[in-house]
This record gives structure tokens, C-alpha cells and sequence, in this order.
């Protein structure tokens, strides 16, 4: 009851009936809501046809709210038409909070966890090597490249299963593609009037102006086909003696159990598994690869302080490798500001199943409690001069800011990101390589006009940097040559 006395807290004021549905931003949506604070606060209400959004535009709230009181708020919100009409509910980023979810977290824990993910590494290096060869035979098209090799990982690792043919020909990785273009869509708050009046799921999809039932039916094939297919594949990549996460999960299930799968269980996995492929490893990995280059070709005195750390320490004529981590400070740098400064997954929603009180305003039960973490990464308090891409302000001859911007970019509390440490090395692995046999120049948009600054990035769940051109060139003719001979063993 004291709760719900509290009042909520401060906003733009709502219209009638539609509530805040003219405010809510369409586009830079949270570089627009991070702009509210001049006015409200850190902590701000809105409300869209009856959906509540707590907006939360600072760090402090952050962890107090997702962190410290995680056993409140890690719910995902209620969205009929990404949990509901979809059937996304299965899968792991929508889940709900409950013993499910923890399952699911615990196997992939086990196979993504800091000790375990070093058994990927050579995968990883592989991999590597031929996205190096292929910017080497058509530089121009380093996203189908970088998209390519993030699935190719992702489906190894998932499922055992080797991508076929050059960007574009593998029927996965294509389905990938897909999946990402319809969660982003399903996913965007307030989006769907469904969301607002849940009775209209029961028209009929060739009712007129039911275009969102056709749309959810064409996006639940999509997600089943591509939960499903690769899954298949496991199981024949196991029968040749191919090792993968749901093949192992499986052996260590009925080791466990003395018996095969059960259906339910095997329907289970299916879901664990399509959560590597699908939230993890691909649209994030292309989204912060693609930040990184971006940020090298506006950035060149960074790029040449990395690479010449690079050769110093690695030397010219072989790649980095991760036992060399520890003792490349500034490409750690560089990989934490290349978070701060494009974080590309910039609103982090959860929710929360009870009513709660915070800095003596009511946050109502079911709201959408939102983590805007590209305000965070911009807030001069905990990164002074937040506009300025400096990535010795982590390092003695900087000012030794302690903190890390991955504390945030990876989520919060409960539902923090499992595959931090396989992104991470994966990253790693990217940067030093790249850095070593290439450099990056003259950003471009779209049009050709010349990239002063990164500009705002897409307005997906999964954030991209708008799309630009560059020149990629290679540096090192060791490393080329090495790089060629490579690509012909694996
Ligand atoms: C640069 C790469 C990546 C970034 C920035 C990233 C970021 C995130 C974020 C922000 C969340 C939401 C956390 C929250 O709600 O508080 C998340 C969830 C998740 N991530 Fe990642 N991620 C990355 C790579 C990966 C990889 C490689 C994997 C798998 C191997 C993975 C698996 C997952 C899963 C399964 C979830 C859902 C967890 C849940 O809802 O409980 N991610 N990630």
C-alpha cells in the first residue's frame, strides 16, 4: 500500500488516452530519451496506450534497480506481440523469470563460462583467418564478411554444423539474417497496437487492417524454422563424431540422467541452443566489429598507437593469440571505449512483477523497466569528456577512469549476458588481427559524403552503425602472405 501512494515519477506530460505516444521517440530513440533528464531526472515515466516505461538515464539506477534488487526486476517485459503472437517465449531473451530460464542460463553457463570458452579459442583463430582472407579478396564488402564469419562461429559452436559457400549462399546464416530483421521489429516498444489492446490477437489475419496477424504468422515460421533446422543438424554432425554445445549438453543431460532426452527435454535444448546462435554470437559480434572499423577509419592516431603496440609486442610476422592479452594494455583500452562509444545494444529492458518504490517514486509492477546504457556511457560523471573517443583515459597516461564500460554493455543482474567471455576473446581475436594485416581510412556514408563522427547507429534492439564505406588495405606483406597460406590448410 505505501508504494502505491508514491507518486510516479516525473515525465512529459501524457495526453489523454494515448498517454505519451506522441513524446515517445521514433528515431535515435535513446539518445533522445537520454535527453529527457535535462528536464525530469535520471528516472522517468511515460506511458503509451496503457504500457508504463520507467526510463532509466543513469548508472546509480541502474544497479540499484537491475543489480542490487535483481531478484525484483529481472522479468522481461510483457509484449503480446513478441512473446504472445510470435511464440518467442521459448526463447531465452524473452523468457520469462523462472526455473526455466535458470536451466537454460546453468547449461549455458557450463558451455560459455570464462574457463570453458578458452576451448574455443582455435575455433575462434580459424575463423579469423579466413575472414582476413576474404577482406583481402573484396575489402568493399567487409559486412557480408564480418556477418558471415560471426554466423560461421556461432553455428559451429551451437551445432557442429560448417557454413557453406561465400556471403549469402549458406541457408542458416541467411535464416540468421531473417531472424534478426523480425526481432527487432517485434521487439520495438510500443510498436505494435496489439501490445496495447491484446483482444486484437484474435482477429482473423485475413481480417482488413490485420496486416500485424499475417506479419506475426510469417515471423513464428521464421523463428521455428530456424530454432529447429540447425538442431536437426547437430544430430547428424554428432553421428560423424562433430562435438557442439547441444551435443554435449545432450551427452552431459543423459550421463546425468541415465536415459535419452525426453521429448520436452530435447524441445528444451533446442531452445538453449538457438539462444547462442540467434541472441548471442552473430548480430552483436557484426554490430561491434563493424563499430570497431568504424571508429578506426574516424580515429587513425588510435589505430597506429594500436598497431604499433601490436608490433612491439606480438612482433610482425605472426598473429596475436590470447596468451597475449595481458600484456596489450592499449588494445584493452581500445576495446572498452570501442563499448562506451557505440554500445550496441544501447536500452536494455526488464521488468518487474511487483510493485516497488525508488527515491520515493512508485515504479508499478509490469512496467518496462528500461536500462538506457548509451546515457550511461555518456554520463561525465563516470566518463569525463563523454564526447571525445580517448581510449587512454583507461590507462595511467590517461586519467585512470576505473571504470569498465562492460560492466554495462554485457546487462545487468540476472539476466546479465552468459557469452561475455566467447564475445570478448572473439573481439580480441578481431581487433589484434585485423590491426596487424590491415588499415582502415576515409569513412563514408552511404551517399559518399565524408564521416567526421560515427554519427547515431540504428534503432534496433541489436544497434548498428548506420551504413558507410571505407578503404581497407593491408600493411604487412609477412602477414598477407601468412594469411593466404592459412586460409589453404583449413
Ligand atoms: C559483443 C557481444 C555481445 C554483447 C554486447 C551482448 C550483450 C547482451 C545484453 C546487453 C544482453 C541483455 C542482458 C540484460 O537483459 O540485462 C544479452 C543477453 C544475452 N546474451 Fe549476449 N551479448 C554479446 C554476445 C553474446 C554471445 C557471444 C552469446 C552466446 C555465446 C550471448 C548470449 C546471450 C544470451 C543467451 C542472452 C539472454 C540472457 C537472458 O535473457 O537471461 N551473447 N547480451
Amino acid at each position: 500500500f505505501k508504494h502505491r501512494s508514491a507518486p510516479l515519477p516525473p515525465g512529459p506530460r501524457p495526453l489523454p488516452f494515448v498517454g505519451n505516444a506522441l513524446q515517445m521517440p521514433r528515431h535515435n530513440i535513446a539518445q533522445s530519451l537520454a535527453s529527457l533528464s535535462e528536464e525530469y531526472g535520471d528516472v522517468i515515466y511515460m506511458h503509451v496506450f496503457g504500457i508504463k516505461f520507467i526510463i532509466l538515464n543513469c548508472a546509480e539506477a541502474v544497479l540499484e534497480l537491475l543489480d542490487h534488487r535483481g531478484a525484483l526486476y529481472s522479468e522481461r517485459p510483457h509484449s503480446v506481440m513478441a512473446m504472445d503472437m510470435i511464440e518467442k517465449k521459448h526463447a531465452v531473451l524473452f523468457h520469462q523469470y523462472d526455473e526455466n530460464l535458470k536451466k537454460h542460463r546453468r547449461l549455458l553457463r557450463n558451455a560459455v563460462d570464462a574457463k570453458r570458452s578458452e576451448d574455443y579459442w582455435q575455433m575462434q583463430y580459424a575463423e579469423s583467418h579466413k575472414l582476413m582472407a576474404a577482406f583481402l579478396t573484396s575489402p568493399d564488402d567487409f559486412i557480408a564478411h564480418l556477418r558471415r564469419s560471426a554466423g560461421a562461429f556461432t553455428l559451429r559452436l551451437a551445432y557442429g554444423y560448417e557454413v557453406q559457400g561465400g556471403p549469402g549462399e549458406d541457408a542458416f546464416v541467411n535464416l540468421a539474417e531473417e531472424l534478426a530483421r523480425v526481432t527487432g521489429v517485434a521487439s520495438e516498444p510500443g510498436r505494435w497496437l496489439v501490445d496495447a489492446f491484446p483482444w486484437l490477437r484474435h482477429v482473423p489475419a485475413w481480417f482488413p487492417g490485420a496486416g500485424f496477424r499475417r506479419w506475426a504468422d510469417h515471423a513464428r515460421r521464421i523463428i521455428d524454422d530456424f530454432a529447429t533446422q540447425p538442431y536437426l543438424s547437430s544430430k547428424e554432425a554428432a553421428l560423424q563424431g562433430i562435438s557442439s554445445f547441444a551435443s554435449e549438453t545432450t551427452e552431459f543431460v543423459e550421463a546425468e540422467t541415465g536415459r535419452p532426452l525426453t521429448r520436452d527435454e530435447d524441445e528444451f535444448l533446442k531452445w538453449t541452443s538457438a539462444s547462442i546462435y540467434s541472441v548471442g554470437g552473430t548480430d552483436t559480434a557484426v554490430a561491434v566489429n563493424s563499430a570497431f572499423l568504424l571508429l578506426m577509419a574516424l580515429y587513425p592516431a588510435a589505430q597506429r598507437k594500436a598497431q604499433d603496440e601490436i608490433e612491439t609486442i606480438v612482433g610482425k610476422d605472426r598473429l596475436a593469440v590470447m596468451e597475449d592479452r595481458p600484456r596489450l594494455p592499449y588494445i584493452e583500452a581500445l576495446m572498452k571505449e570501442v563499448h562506451r562509444f557505440i554500445p550496441i545494444t544501447p536500452l536494455v529492458p526488464h521488468s518487474t512483477r511487483v510493485d516497488d518504490e525508488y527515491r520515493g517514486y512508485r515504479i508499478p509492477k509490469g512496467s518496462w523497466v528500461i536500462a538506457n546504457t548509451w546515457a550511461v556511457m555518456r554520463d561525465p560523471r563516470l566518463f569525463p569528456e563523454p564526447e571525445v573517443f580517448w581510449p587512454e583515459r583507461y590507462l595511467a597516461e590517461g586519467n585512470r577512469c576505473t571504470e569498465d564500460p562492460r560492466d554495462y554493455a554485457f546487462g545487468y543482474g540476472r539476466r546479465r549476458c552468459p557469452g561475455v567471455h566467447v564475445a570478448e576473446s572473439s573481439f580480441f581475436i578481431f581487433v589484434t588481427h585485423f590491426l596487424a594485416v590491415f588499415t582502415v581510412s576515409n569513412p563514408v556514408d552511404e551517399r559518399g559524403q565524408k564521416l567526421t563522427s560515427p554519427g547515431p547507429s540504428t534503432d534496433a534492439h541489436i544497434s548498428h552503425p548506420r551504413p558507410f564505406r571505407c578503404t581497407i588495405k593491408p600493411r604487412n606483406q609477412a602477414l598477407t602472405e601468412l594469411i593466404v597460406q592459412l586460409k589453404s590448410f583449413s
